[in-house]
């Protein structure tokens, strides 16, 4: 539902209004004014409207005495609540976001939204966009899986790469609130399927790649497709950017009704080409063709699927009608991205980076780059998390094991799977290929060896988890933070602690 053409009627929201704009029967104690919409007992403050969702292992309104005890007024739900007054309406999740958005004033219609989709790169695409629309003058904001920030730079870290619904709409609003005009926001295939996105405006839509991942949620490379696929909706955005590296980007940009702008580091039938492409240890640089123009640009970020990032980032912002200069001259003042291939510095002579690689196609786009930059010894730590498509993990262990020299193979977040199992599978893999491969269990312990005896002309890699700073084990969360880690292995090694990179 496109959801800038339903006014809000007035200041204070009542539940008979929320029935109205539902089109339902507005229940007995319809007059209630509502503060807020809120999808988690957990998280109501008094006077919320309680949307009360059917779960994979809940339904919301078991929480009913929880929400009211937190002062919950109403309830939206599929089914009538025991206490409060009720809107009933057959599928609560494809409301959330509509209802959120309608109860907000529709905030993405004040924004120019950005909004960034795709299996690797999300994550990149969605700060380098952030960036080139400073660049540009604007005053964005930020949703991303490892920031959520308002123009001013205040962030807080993210639960999830795309909040739910009534979280993402109230963000957007507090964007407005705090005079943004602008925002990009990262938007997973979860977030799809889950209708967290549902209610939004795009100005403009962007797709990065599409890999194998997540097949234990869609199922198939095809229903993971058609998830992606089905947010390029004339309903949805104005303009689609789509990367035509691989074959479902080629596909979306032929099947999608949106203006597509194709976006390519190598065909040059493209609309948008990178040239001239030159990956060092330090730095990342290219020159860009679009159809309004040449620009170069030089990111202080590392390898060459930066290059596709940084251009379908400047491909949106030229598809959105911003200066390719001005544009490019922000996407180049990026600050490095957490945790994507971020250097950790104490005093050591080799390099050491941490990044989130976590599928074989981000693999295969990241590890031949690191080759290239090592001269002596490649060492890669690496795991499979818990949860996750079980039929990745060998194919993780296979392509770090062809590049590297060694491979150490440690515990990510086992969730609730058993960490051995889920080791055994990423060491299959590795040993089928000829690196040593060296099984450690601790994350800690493996981080130290791998460290261990490096000298200047190596590289080693802790892959995985980038910046997230939890570990789950069952039900347990554990403080890990893998560039501080990192940064003490090495200090531990024999590094020099007085040289410290800004993060740890
Ligand atoms: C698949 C999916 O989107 N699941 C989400 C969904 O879970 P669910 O429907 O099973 O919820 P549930 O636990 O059965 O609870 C039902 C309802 O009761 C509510 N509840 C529950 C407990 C309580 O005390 N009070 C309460 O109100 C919950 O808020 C929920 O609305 O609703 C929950 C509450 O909002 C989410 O936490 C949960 O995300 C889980 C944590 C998750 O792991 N999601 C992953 C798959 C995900 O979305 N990942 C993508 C990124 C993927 C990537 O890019 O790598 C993401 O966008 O983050
Ligand atoms: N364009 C790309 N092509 C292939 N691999 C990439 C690309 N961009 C990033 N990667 C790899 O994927 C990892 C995650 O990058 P990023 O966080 O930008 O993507 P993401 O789509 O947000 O990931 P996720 O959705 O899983 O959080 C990087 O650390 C890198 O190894």
């Amino acid at each position: 539902m496109r959801s800038g053409h339903l006014p809000r009627t007035s200041g204070t929201v009542t539940v008979a209004d929320v029935a109205a704009f539902l089109g339902r029967d507005a229940p007995a104690g319809n007059d209630v004014a509502i503060r807020d919409v809120c999808d988690d007992s957990r998280a109501l403050r008094p006077g919320d409207l309680y949307l009360a969702l059917p779960g994979r292992r809940h339904h919301g309104l078991e929480f009913e005495r929880d929400a009211i005890e937190r002062g919950a007024v109403a309830v939206v739900s599929d089914r009538v609540a025991d206490h409060l007054p009720t809107v009933v309406v057959p599928h609560p999740r494809t409301v959330a976001g509509p209802l959120a958005s309608w109860f907000h004033g529709h905030p993405s219609s004040a924004l120019e939204v950005y909004g960034v989709t795709g299996t690797n790169g999300k994550t990149s695409t969605t700060h380098f966009l952030h960036a080139g629309l400073q660049g540009a003058g604007r005053s964005p904001g930020l949703v991303s899986g490892v920031a959520i920030s308002s123009f001013d730079g205040a962030a807080e870290r993210p639960i999830r790469t795309t909040p739910e619904a009534t979280v993402l709409q109230r963000t957007l609003a507090t964007f407005v609130h705090n005079g943004c005009d602008s925002a990009a926001v990262e938007v997973s295939s979860h977030a799809v399927v889950e209708h967290r996105s549902d209610g939004l405006d795009f100005a403009v839509l962007a797709f990065t790649n599409l890999g194998r991942d997540h097949l234990d949620y869609h199922g198939s490379m095809e229903n993971y497709y058609a998830a992606k696929a089905s947010l390029f909706d004339p309903e949805r955005a104005r303009a689609a950017v789509v990367g035509v590296d691989d074959e479902w980007g080629r596909r979306l940009a032929a099947e999608c009704a949106l203006d597509v702008t194709t976006v390519s580091t190598s065909d040059a039938a493209a609309d948008v080409l990178a040239t001239d492409i030159d990956c060092t240890a330090h730095r990342t640089s290219f020159r860009a063709r679009t159809p309004v123009g040449s620009v170069e640009l030089t990111l202080p970020v590392l390898g060459p699927h930066q290059v596709s990032n940084a251009l379908v980032a400047l491909a949106a912002l030229v598809a959105g009608g911003h200066d390719l200069d001005a544009a490019a001259h922000g996407i180049s003042s990026v600050h490095g991205i957490p945790g994507r291939l971020e250097p950790v510095v104490a005093g050591q002579p080799f390099t050491a980076l941490v990044d989130y690689m976590h599928n074989p196609s981000g693999q295969r786009s990241t590890i031949p780059y690191l080759r290239s930059i090592t001269r002596g010894r490649l060492v890669l730590v690496i795991g499979a998390t818990g949860g996750r498509d079980p039929g990745k993990r060998a194919e993780l262990g296979a392509v770090a094991g062809r590049w590297a020299d060694t491979v150490i193979v440690t515990d990510e977040s086992p969730v609730d799977d058993v960490p051995d199992v889920l080791r055994g599978d990423v060491l299959a893999g590795a040993r089928t290929t000829p690196a040593q491969v060296i099984e450690i269990p601790d994350r800690r312990a493996a981080i130290d060896r791998a460290v261990r005896g490096l000298g200047a002309d190596d590289t080693v890699v802790v892959a995985g988890r980038g910046s997230d700073r939890w570990q789950h084990v069952g039900s347990r969360r554990v403080y890990f933070d893998d560039a501080a880690e990192l940064y003490d292995a090495i200090v531990h090694d024999g590094g020099a602690p007085e040289v410290r990179s800004g993060r740890p």
